[in-house]
């Protein structure tokens, strides 16, 4: 972006003295275009992009803390809104507070690049072509995600545009989708403030939360272990309708191997860690069955806290003072519940899975013991 393309070169010629990145650099470009108003070549643009975007960035902390208490999205959405603001207070002491006329405080203050990041969370384009370099695309930003299309947005040099190909046929006034990517619906709702209905997103998946037991009598050399491969006591690991990932297990393994294992520890938190590039099946006979059990434990920890909220949110008093705010309350709610009965539902069928293993593997163990018994007995 050069300085030519702001409606306030100035305001352009400071941030690229600055080095200012991708991210904060466009946040800045649209309230310095925004405030501009009819002499930005945006203009039409701006006027047609929501005054609140429907993020997570625009949840009050109270509302992250009671609606989505159940999931890892709240914390990823506390994150955010930290970065957020960590963003902007760098800005305004680094840049912004040297150049007041530039930057008046009125113009570029905490309000204005929350709007401005929940506008770049929810719109921009990555292309692929350019490197991922992401853009907004005014017009292509309009078009709205399906989970079932495959039809994603790049640039194409013949055309010099952005263009996508339909991966299907259209009918005349049919709305056509596009895919925002393979995103689950949490991070749906963090980004863009929807949640697909229930049961259509193949990309879904749910943030189980593990940890190592504090009475665990090793469990100093498996954190030591843990940290040496950027990992800590407590560790999410995604699921998904379709199963988890080889790190989740590794991790169990680690939870719960015994004192004479300890020189493995290593090793099994080096597939723990989803930094490693080697994916390793590993396989530990004699503590599997405890290794499932202790992922089954932490499903049916992390289920029972999904049916507490979605059991309260039913007569769940809203705490309103105004019909505006009961409006935005009931909505919100609804999209809590919609992201937590799509994440429950994936734990669900975990615990299933999980729980038809261990039953096979104690029936096939029962089975031996038996055998094993019968053998005892003639040789009586
Ligand atoms: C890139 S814009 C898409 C166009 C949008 N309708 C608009 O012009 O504001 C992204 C926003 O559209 C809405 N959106 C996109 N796909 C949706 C869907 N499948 N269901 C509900 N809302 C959707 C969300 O509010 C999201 O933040």
């Amino acid at each position: 972006m050069s300085g030519r393309e702001w409606s306030s070169p100035e305001a352009g010629q400071v941030l690229k003295q600055y080095s200012v990145p991708d991210w904060p650099l466009l946040a800045t470009y649209l309230i310095s275009e925004a405030s501009a108003q009819k002499s930005s070549r945006w203009c039409n643009y701006i006027s047609a992009l929501p005054r609140q975007p429907y993020s997570l960035l625009y949840w009050t902390r109270a509302e992250l803390d009671r609606y989505l208490e159940a999931s890892q999205i709240r914390q990823r959405a506390i994150e955010r809104v930290t970065d957020v603001i960590g963003t902007y207070n760098d800005l305004r002491l680094r840049i912004f507070s040297k150049y007041p006329d530039i930057f008046p405080e009125e113009v570029f203050n905490m309000e204005t690049f929350r709007w401005s990041f929940g506008i770049l969370f929810s719109r921009l384009v990555r292309l692929p072509s350019m490197n991922g370099k992401v853009a907004l695309v005014p017009w292509a930003d309009m078009l709205n995600h399906s989970c079932e299309v495959e039809t994603f947005l790049d640039y194409d040099k013949s055309s010099q545009g952005v263009v996508f190909t339909t991966d299907r046929a259209y009918q005349p006034g049919e709305q056509v989708f596009i895919s925002y990517g393979k995103k689950s619906n949490g991070e749906l709702l963090l980004s863009y403030g929807f949640v697909p209905k229930e049961g259509t997103n193949p990309s879904d998946l749910v943030e189980l939360p593990l940890s190592l037991k504090k009475s665990d009598r090793c469990y100093k050399e498996k954190l030591e272990a843990l940290k040496k491969h950027g990992l800590s006591a407590s560790q999410c690991y995604p699921i998904q309708i379709t199963g988890w990932p080889l790190e989740l297990m590794a991790y169990a393994y680690l939870a719960v191997s015994p004192p004479s294992m300890s020189k493995q520890f290593d090793e099994i938190a080096a597939a723990a860690s989803n930094k490693s590039t080697i994916k390793k099946d590993l396989r530990y006979p004699d503590i599997e069955e405890k290794a499932l059990q202790f992922i089954l434990d932490s499903c049916e920890s992390s289920i029972s806290k999904y049916s507490k909220f979605l059991q309260a949110s039913g007569s769940m008093d809203l705490d309103v003072t105004s019909p505006k705010q009961l409006n935005r309350r009931v909505f919100l709610k609804q999209l809590a519940v919609d992201l937590c009965t799509s994440e429950q539902r994936i734990l669900f069928r975990a615990e299933y899975i999980l729980r038809r293993r261990l039953r096979d593997m104690r029936s096939g163990e029962l089975r031996a013991l038996r055998i094993f018994d019968g053998l005892r007995n003639i040789f009586k």
